[in-house]
């Protein structure tokens, strides 16, 4: 398999955590996840079902702010402005990290409707036909597309295509996409990974995966989150293992874990 090579020069993260923890009670779901994510790029995030990379993703765009029974502590960094603090508009926050979760379920109405519902909300002043062209040709979705058609009665491909052209409406910096391609056939993913690679030059995708034929296709970096076992801990929590350009993890991992992981071992 060809990979993707890291860019040749490590510019500013566009995302920083540091520390980054997790408790539900006195059990530890995420423990002190500190690592960069480069900007521009694709990083898979890959792990075994429910070691957390959900989690974690709700916890960048404050989600995890609806669940008061979770304990989050760390920091998250867009540039200079720590994502936790108080003051965040956590509405403009999510539209900044917008999260698409698979099998992409846009809301009841119109293609139309569901591509101007954020902008609506948001106050958007300018041209809302003219934005709604545009992500249509940014998203790749045809321009003869009936756009007063219900959308839950389109495609799975294209109902993933909408909700991403709504996330794109609000410019968003970063785009968190967790298990996008669930309900995609093979020709619909490999489409739908390629627009990833062409908006890359916009944006910083994060792209939970539990396909890692797909992480070795799109992802530059990768980050393998795994529970281990710690000392002051009775059960295992979940740790970031490694994050690496995709070439190293799959080639010369340098934990032990991420070499099964990678082998089908784990
Ligand atoms: N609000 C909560 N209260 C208690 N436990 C929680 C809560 N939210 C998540 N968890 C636990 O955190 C763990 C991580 O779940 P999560 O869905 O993030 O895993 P995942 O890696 O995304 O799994 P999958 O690949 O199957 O989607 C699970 O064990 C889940 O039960």
């Amino acid at each position: 398999m060809e990979f993707l090579p890291p860019p040749p020069r490590f510019t500013d993260p566009a995302l920083r955590l540091q520390g980054l923890t997790v408790e539900h009670g006195d059990h530890c779901l995420l423990h002190q996840i500190s690592c960069e994510f480069p900007q521009q790029t694709i990083t898979a995030i890959v792990g075994p079902s429910g070691c957390g990379k959900t989690l974690l993703l709700r916890c960048l765009n404050r989600l995890s702010d609806l669940q008061p029974e979770l304990r989050v502590s760390g920091q998250i960094w867009l540039r200079d402005r720590n994502l936790r603090d108080r003051q965040v508009n956590v509405e403009s926050l999510r539209c900044q990290l917008a999260l698409i979760r698979g099998p992409a379920t846009p809301i009841a109405g119109s293609l139309y409707d569901n591509i101007v519902l954020p902008a609506r909300l948001q106050g958007y002043r300018g041209n809302l036909e003219a934005l709604v062209r545009e992500v249509l040709t940014i998203v790749e979705l045809p321009e003869n597309l009936d756009l007063q058609q219900a959308a839950r009665h389109c495609s799975p491909e294209t109902q993933l295509r909408l909700c991403l052209a709504r996330a794109i409406a609000m410019e968003p910096d970063i785009l968190l996409l967790d298990e996008p391609c669930l309900p995609l056939d093979s020709a619909a993913t490999l489409a739908f990974e390629e627009l990833l690679l062409r908006l890359c030059d916009r944006h910083t995708i994060l792209l939970i995966t539990n396909n890692l034929a797909q992480a070795g296709r799109c992802a530059t970096y990768t980050a393998l989150l795994h529970p281990v076992l710690i000392d002051e801990q009775k059960l295992p929590v979940t740790k970031l293992i490694e994050f690496a350009p995709t070439s190293q993890i799959f080639r010369q991992p340098q934990h032990p874990i991420t070499d099964d992981f990678v082998c089908g071992r784990r």
